[in-house]
């Protein structure tokens, strides 16, 4: 099972090159995109999912075109966007009957077999004949991910699907994500550090429409292993400081500026050095704006 990406840019209407010339090859499992806001996650999730061509490039599935036959491949595709519509007061049960049928489960029994099995994969039974709208964020996200899942798809793309979760429904999120990635391709983007760290064992930095970097977050990480270190700083000094060396993030800790500096060498006395982790590693590709 596989995915590949080949070259794919993307230039809208307004003149914003949100792609550039994109190549990933994704296998089964959890792959993490992560990237900042107006990266270009979300333009390169439409375009897998068939919503939107790419000008130039191609992606396969399997070695075929996905835009030969885009019916073919949405067939075995689960898309859940950022954002995604429920129709007042219906509840999830009638929800999930009515896109089953959207789907093609023609038979009754058929239907809410894989209706009963999805809500208690996805902790919903007991909330099952609530109105959806009246459902909190991380149960919304939840009932989104059981009808992605009505038709067992091949390649589930979900995106920044825990945004404005609460740290419980962030975990019970992921759990839910983990059982999924032993069959199928599940590409999640997300501009959140932790979730990759937890869920991803692939992954790769969007920024400004490019892949940056890419990999096993754990082989990524011991890529730039000994070369993190900290000092707490005042605000002159950290203007100094981003003048001869680079700077990749800096924290408030207990009411002080933290700067972390990434170099192969002590950048002075009084650093401390730290086990790199992968927020370091995003930073060093992406740095934060200056404080
Ligand atoms: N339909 C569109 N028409 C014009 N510009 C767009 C469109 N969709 C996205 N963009 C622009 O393309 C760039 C990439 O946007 P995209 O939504 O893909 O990024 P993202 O990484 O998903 O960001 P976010 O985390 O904020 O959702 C941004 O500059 C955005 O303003």
């Amino acid at each position: 099972m596989e995915l590949e990406i080949h070259d794919v840019s993307k230039t809208y209407a307004n003149g914003v090159q949100a792609l550039k010339a994109v190549n990933l090859t994704i296998g089964k499992g959890m792959f993490g995109l992560l990237g900042p806001n107006g990266a270009g996650k979300s333009s390169i999730m439409r375009t897998i999912a068939t919503l939107q061509t790419p000008d130039s490039g191609e992606i396969r599935f399997d070695g075929q075109n996905i835009f030969a036959n885009p019916t073919e491949f949405r067939r075995q595709l689960g898309y859940l966007p950022q954002d995604f519509g429920v129709y007042a007061n219906a509840s999830a049960t009638d929800m999930l009957d009515y896109f089953a049928r959207l789907k093609g489960i023609r038979n009754a029994k058929e239907r809410k077999n894989r209706i009963d099995e999805l809500l208690d994969l996805v902790n919903l039974t007991e909330h099952c004949h609530k109105a959806v709208d009246t459902y909190s964020g991380g149960m919304r996200q939840r009932f989104g991910i059981a009808q992605v899942l009505l038709t067992n798809p091949k390649v589930i793309i979900v995106d920044e699907p825990t945004a404005g979760l609460d740290p419980a429904e962030r975990n019970r999120f992921y759990s839910i994500l983990h059982q999924l990635t032993d069959s199928a391709i599940v590409i999640l983007s997300t501009h959140i550090v932790g979730d990759v760290t937890n869920l991803c064992g692939d992954m790769g930095i969007l920024n400004r429409g490019a892949i940056l970097a890419r990999g096993k977050p754990d082989e990524l990480v011991a890529s730039i292993e000994r070369q993190i270190w900290h000092k707490s700083v005042s605000r002159d000094e950290l203007r100094q400081l981003r003048l001869a060396h680079k700077v990749i993030s800096t924290r408030i800790v207990k009411g002080e500026i933290q700067a972390t500096i990434q170099s192969d060498t002590a950048p002075a006395t009084n650093f401390t050095q730290s086990a790199a982790d992968l927020e370091d590693f995003y930073f060093s590709y992406v740095p934060e704006l200056a404080v």
